[in-house]
């Protein structure tokens, strides 16, 4: 088992990654003192449960824990406030109280909806990460956590940080294949933000990284995480150098939004919002090969680079005015300087923003 620390003072713990360390779940959350004597809420969606709640709940009850779990639909719709509503309720009417922890199984929707639950449900009770797809080597870590409103993506949300986050590698081999490759966007994105060599490892791993390659993708969760940990250790609120997290976010939320959750999958967003960032980057006067690298591996990785031709432009200027990164009528934006650097820009023009959005279109 590798362990990762996040450096946060006395709100630091553990990133605990490993195949098959699932099994260790008992000794984990008893090292990190959770709760016996209260009840847990274990949330999950329909398909992670459908692989992998049966395992998680016995080992839990037959350590000592007393567990109720909340199955919600699987996809980004869930990320709402009416699904957040829903779990408050179970929680109340299940007696959580502020010994109690929220254990999140599955994905980046899971991990951002229940830890919304455990940083509002009495102010803030304990939580957990159980991370179950690549994407969420990133979501699990930093403690944003979130749900949707239709006109703007996690615009309502907390700064919460987990006990633990506890990532079994096996977990990941029940994925369905868009999954996957959504999922290597973020890794990529860690890349991109601050590791030139990592992004060449990833370009010479790809067909590994997508075959599920023990060992390859160890190597690959261990060092995004790494790279996200250090940053969010600086800047825990995103008062200035964790912004460079968001490195294909501004385009890639709205797009989401504009889309209705439904139909692009967040990975997919932010591939296309990183070649859309590249493109402002050469607008500005940075080097062609920023660009064309960029589009070549994401490709290279089966994620998409194209705008969808449905989605409205002057819809997307308007959802990128709701950016949390919108600051005294700028937006801002994280353009690659170089592959493997990042600044964070607000003097990018609208023109230029909505130049780009149309070449998106065209891209092949
Ligand atoms: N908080 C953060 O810092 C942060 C960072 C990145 C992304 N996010 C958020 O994360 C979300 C995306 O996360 P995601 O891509 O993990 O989406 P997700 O949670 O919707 O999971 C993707 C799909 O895979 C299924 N799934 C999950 N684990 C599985 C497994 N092991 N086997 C089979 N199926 C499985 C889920 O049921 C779902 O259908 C977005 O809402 C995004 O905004 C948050
Ligand atoms: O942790 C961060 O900081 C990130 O920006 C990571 C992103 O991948 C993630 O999608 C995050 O939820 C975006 O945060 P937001 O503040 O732009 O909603
Ligand atoms: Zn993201």
């Amino acid at each position: 088992m590798m362990e990762l620390k996040v450096d946060l003072g006395e709100r630091s713990y553990p990133i605990y990654i490993g195949e098959g360390i699932l099994d260790d779940i008992v000794d984990l959350f008893n090292k990190h003192r959770i709760s016996k004597l209260s009840p847990i809420l274990l949330v999950t969606d329909d398909q992670v449960a459908e692989f992998h709640l049966d395992k998680v709940l016995e080992l839990l009850l037959k350590g000592g824990f007393q567990v109720v779990s909340s199955i919600i639909p699987a996809g980004e719709k869930s990320k709402s406030i009416a699904q957040f509503e829903d779990l408050i309720t179970v929680a109340i009417e299940s007696g959580l109280d502020r010994k109690s922890t929220v254990v999140a199984l599955g994905g980046g929707v899971v991990g951002d909806l229940a830890g919304y639950v455990a940083a509002s449900y009495m102010r803030g009770i304990a939580f957990v990460q159980i991370p179950t797809t690549i994407l969420a080597h990133d979501s699990s870590v930093g403690g944003k956590v979130a749900v949707n409103h239709p006109l703007a993506k996690n615009i309502i949300g907390a700064f919460h940080q987990p006990e633990l986050v506890l990532y079994d590698i096996a977990t990941l081999r029940t994925l369905p294949e868009r999954q996957i490759k959504a999922g290597l966007s973020e890794v990529i994105k860690h890349g991109f933000i601050r590791d030139a060599d990592f992004v060449a490892w990833i370009d010479h791993n790809a067909y590994k990284l997508l075959e599920l390659d023990s060992e390859a993708l160890e190597f690959a969760l261990y060092h995004g995480c790494r790279i996200k940990s250090i940053i969010v250790s600086q800047d825990e609120r995103e008062n200035n150098l964790r912004a460079i997290l968001n490195l294909g976010h501004t385009i890639g939320h709205a797009l989401e939004a504009v889309a209705k959750y439904n139909g692009l999958l967040h990975g997919e967003a932010i591939s296309i919002g990183m070649v859309g960032a590249a493109r402002l980057s050469v607008l500005l006067g940075n080097p062609e090969h920023i660009y064309t690298e960029t589009k070549r591996i994401l490709r290279k990785l089966g994620l998409p680079i194209q705008l969808p031709k449905q989605l409205d432009i002057d819809e997307i200027m308007v959802a990128m005015m709701h950016d949390k990164k919108f600051d005294s009528g700028r937006m801002t934006f994280i353009i690659p300087t170089e592959i493997g650097e990042v600044e964070i820009s607000n003097q990018v023009t609208l023109e230029q923003v909505s130049q780009v959005l149309e070449q998106l279109k065209q891209e092949e």
